[in-house]
């Protein structure tokens, strides 16, 4: 297991802000793009090159996962540079033929456990696919279903869930229509449009069953295959068409992850002074975008320019009444910040993130109330009230943003310890580092 699989009980007293922010916080690449880059990359013609990619636990699995499924993954570029830009780091996918006869370890990674399965029925020999304990849990029965109806026999005990097996027909995949159920993960239709080129006839995904959630990651996926010359007919909303043909190689810089960049956003809202994120993308297909209006309307003063994405605290901080069903990843921050404001917040259309890395409604709720806050869960949400809170052990769960929700809360709280605090390793190398760095010279 890689850096941050299960929690230590180790806990890490999060440091509180003596004054106001002044950070410049250069964020890292983003974990979805990475993933889609990678799997996209081993399944093209030609190698591809991804600058600036995120290296994280998250993205490492999903690196090993293809290289033991046939592609090469290495981190210097052709002819040995680093890359194009001073300091820039790049990975070199050369695709190979998608071999199976091997075991391909998800950790937590949601991208790694859906997208993977698709790419492994492209291989005639078993492929078996497990996970952290918490992985065994997460909706995995779509994805099985899907696989099946492409021609594959999967080996589940009838659990659909992890752990697996993954057989794909002798002959390769054929394609045509695929009809699954995405409400609990827009993951499930992201994986089949990442294999539809390679299928002989194309693919046809079609959504049954209540709205997906996370949609523009969706959006993301066909805007990444597009990107490597693949044609994908998105006109009609539940209903995806990829053509079957080549995927060309790709070129392309990694943005900086923007979910990633919430908590340290956050932090300039929470407790004053400005905090800049270099390199925030104008345009961008990343749901974390949507941090520049939710960090506006509780009270922050946003302003994106050439320089970056700029969050300066007004030393107002408002609840909100939001719908997250396109953006539950920022969840986790955006309570901690609800659990610091000095009106109610109502998160509503997150009900799927009870399947996330754990639960995470039940898990906020748990821990935001015993720093003395006022939260419960509704059926699809949240509610947070203010409260004056108090310091106290907050629990991570292995997960990465409840992690980082804690780190958010200890700014304005003394006395938090975070459990866990590795956990982040799962999509950020070093935050603890990160945030001492926001916090350095603060106060001297
Ligand atoms: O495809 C992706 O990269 C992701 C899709 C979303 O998943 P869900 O649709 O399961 O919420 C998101 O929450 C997750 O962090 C990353
Ligand atoms: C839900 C998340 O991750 P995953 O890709 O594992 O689903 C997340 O990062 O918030």
């Amino acid at each position: 297991m890689g850096d941050g699989a299960r929690g230590d009980g180790e806990l890490w007293a999060a440091p509180t802000a003596a004054g106001p922010l002044d950070a410049v916080v250069p964020v890292p690449g983003s974990k979805s793009l990475t993933n889609r880059y990678l799997v996209v990359a081993a399944l093209a013609d030609r190698p591809s090159v991804l600058r600036d990619p995120l290296v994280s636990r998250d993205t490492v699995l999903m690196a090993d996962a293809l290289r033991s499924l046939g592609a090469d993954v290495s981190e210097i570029a052709e002819g040995g540079h680093r890359g194009d830009r001073p300091g820039e780091q790049c990975w070199v996918v050369r695709p190979g033929p998608v071999t199976g006869g091997v075991r391909v370890d998800c950790g937590l990674a949601g991208t790694v456990m859906r997208f993977l399965p698709p790419v492994a029925a492209l291989a005639s020999s078993p492929v078996e696919f497990d996970g952290d304990e918490r992985a065994r849990e997460r909706p995995m029965g779509a994805v099985v279903d899907a696989v099946r109806q492409l021609g594959a026999q999967v080996e589940d005990g009838g659990r659909g869930l992890l752990p697996f097996t993954v057989r794909g027909p002798q002959e390769g995949l054929r394609g045509g229509t695929v009809r699954i159920d995405a409400s609990a993960s827009s993951q499930f239709v992201s994986a089949l449009l990442l294999v539809g080129a390679r299928t002989r006839e194309g693919l046809e995904v079609v959504h049954d069953g209540p709205p997906i959630p996370s949609l523009p990651h969706i959006q993301m996926t066909v805007e990444v295959l597009r990107d490597a010359g693949v044609v994908v007919d998105d006109a009609t909303p539940g209903r995806w068409l990829v053509e079957a043909g080549e995927i060309s190689a790709l070129d392309v810089h990694v943005e900086p992850d923007l979910s990633n960049a919430g908590p340290f956003l956050a932090a300039a809202a929470a407790v004053g002074g400005r905090v800049r994120v270099p390199g925030w993308p104008q345009s961008t297909t990343q749901a974390g975008d949507v941090l520049r209006d939710v960090l506006d309307q509780m009270g922050a003063e946003v302003t994106l320019d050439r320089d970056g994405l700029l969050v300066e605290g007004t030393g107002e901080l408002y609840g909100l009444d939001l719908d997250l069903h396109e953006a539950g990843e920022l969840a986790p921050v955006i309570t901690a910040l609800a659990a610091l404001a000095s009106s109610p917040t109502r998160l509503r259309g997150i009900a799927h993130l009870r399947g996330h890395e754990t639960d995470r409604l039940k898990a906020l709720v748990t821990e935001v109330n015993a720093l003395g806050g006022r939260a419960e869960e509704t059926a699809d949400g949240l509610l947070v009230h203010p409260a004056t809170l108090h310091g106290g052990v907050f629990r991570s769960y292995a997960d990465h943003r409840m992690a980082t929700a804690g780190a958010v809360l200890g700014l304005a709280v003394e006395g938090v310890l975070v459990e866990d605090i590795g956990t982040t390793g799962k999509t950020l190398p070093d935050f603890p580092g990160m945030w001492a760095a926001m916090l350095a010279g603060v106060g001297a």
